[in-house]
């Protein structure tokens, strides 16, 4: 892969105004989300491009977080780190979810030691001051970002495009940052019933448009995180956010299929989703990926032809090299190799030893 970095102003923009992209030499997690089998099983990790390296780091040290993702050629050069490091089968695309609410108008900042912050909360006073109207032609710099690495990436590997769900979008908006117990979204659930649902249709409608460009740029699988899962019970997550849920899946799809555009595999990540697996399904989601709380059996007792993605516990990767390669041979007899999509449960941590990340992905790729 080209040093990305070396690449002048002129240069990104032929990159951006090419219209093929370089054949494909990997598709191991393409094949699997359509539940064929591949020679390997296939292996990316949530976060892949993220604080535990080094290189992104010293990356850091130069740039703001959100630079980075407004930056195509930074935030190409971020993706490219983990895929230069190890053998993974996918890269996915440098970004945030949080990149919607700034795009609907909202401050957003990434606070070392505590994460994102935003500087006023959504309250229902604040609601009519979203700038809904064109909200995804503020996010083009997130296609050309994909535009770009998916010609850097010169087919090494397939690329990711993602967003939030809408209830997870809600939370990080009205609490302000990463959420407690979700005290406050949840409250306009119940007492606030039409603002919410207005507010969760809008935030949908966003993200097909969002999903739908990021796929014209070149993202080959979606990945729609609900890390805020784990606040609602089924009864809510079916009423509120089962219809959104279809809403995207069948938008995407229909969107890209109107404009002749192959539609891609859609994932659906939810954290602490264990009780609502079943909701995503309906909704026609290719891959569910799961936690690591979450027993793979019980999903694929039910339904025998998803493909799942998981669901390794991130804490695992601080085991010694012996104890960490029976933790993931163990998994894997959970799961079995159709149908599957080798991941942690989350996002990886920060300290994780990068030695831990080696061998997680050899270990995967010596099974078949
Ligand atoms: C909830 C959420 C966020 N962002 C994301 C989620 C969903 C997944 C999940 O549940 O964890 C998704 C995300 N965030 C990031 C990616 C990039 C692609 C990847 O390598 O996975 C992706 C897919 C980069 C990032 N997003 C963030 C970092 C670290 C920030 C930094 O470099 O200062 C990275 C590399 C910051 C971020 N962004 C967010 C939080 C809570 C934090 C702070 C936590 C932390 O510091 O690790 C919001």
């Amino acid at each position: 892969m080209l040093n990305n970095m070396d690449l002048t102003e002129e240069q990104v923009q032929e990159f951006l105004a090419k219209q093929d992209f370089p054949p494909m030499k990997n598709t191991r997690i393409l094949q699997a989300a359509r539940g064929e089998i591949p020679d390997k099983l296939p292996i990316w990790i949530m976060r892949q491009a993220g604080r535990y390296l080094p290189e992104f780091q010293a990356l850091r040290k130069e740039h703001s977080f959100f630079k980075i993702c407004q930056t195509p050629k930074l935030a190409c050069e971020a993706t490219l780190l983990p895929i230069r490091r190890y053998d993974l089968d996918a890269a996915i695309i440098f970004s945030d979810i949080l990149v919607i609410p700034q795009a609907l108008g909202m401050e957003v900042l990434m606070v070392p030691e505590k994460g994102p912050v935003f500087t006023s909360p959504l309250t229902l006073e604040t609601y009519n001051t979203l700038t809904w109207e064109n909200a995804v032609n503020r996010l083009s710099y997130v296609g050309d970002a994909i535009r770009l690495t998916r010609h850097q990436l010169e087919g090494r590997v397939p690329l990711l495009g993602f967003s939030a769900a809408p209830w997870t979008l809600m939370v990080y908006m009205i609490e302000g940052g990463s959420p407690k117990a979700a005290m406050h979204a949840r409250k306009w659930l119940y007492a606030e019933e039409a603002t919410t649902i207005d507010f969760l249709q809008k935030l949908a409608d966003v993200i097909v448009d969002y999903l739908v460009m990021q796929v014209k740029s070149g993202a080959q699988m979606l990945q729609l995180f609900e890390s805020c899962a784990e606040f609602l019970n089924v009864e809510m997550y079916e009423k509120l956010m089962a219809p959104m849920l279809k809403k995207i899946r069948e938008g995407v799809r229909d969107k890209l299929l109107q404009e002749n555009v192959e539609p891609v595999p859609m994932v659906f990540f939810g954290k602490g989703g264990s009780h609502l697996v079943d909701i995503p399904i309906k909704a026609g989601f290719d891959v569910i990926s799961i936690d690591w709380i979450t027993d793979p059996r019980s999903i694929r007792s039910r339904h025998s032809n998803v493909t799942l993605q998981g669901n390794l516990d991130p804490c695992a990767m601080y085991c010694k090299k012996e104890e960490l390669v029976v933790h993931i041979k163990k998994m894997y007899e959970k799961f079995g190799f159709k149908n599957y999509i080798v991941n942690l449960g989350h996002g990886i941590h920060l300290d994780t030893p990068t030695e831990s990340v080696a061998t997680f992905v050899e270990t995967v790729h010596s099974f078949m």
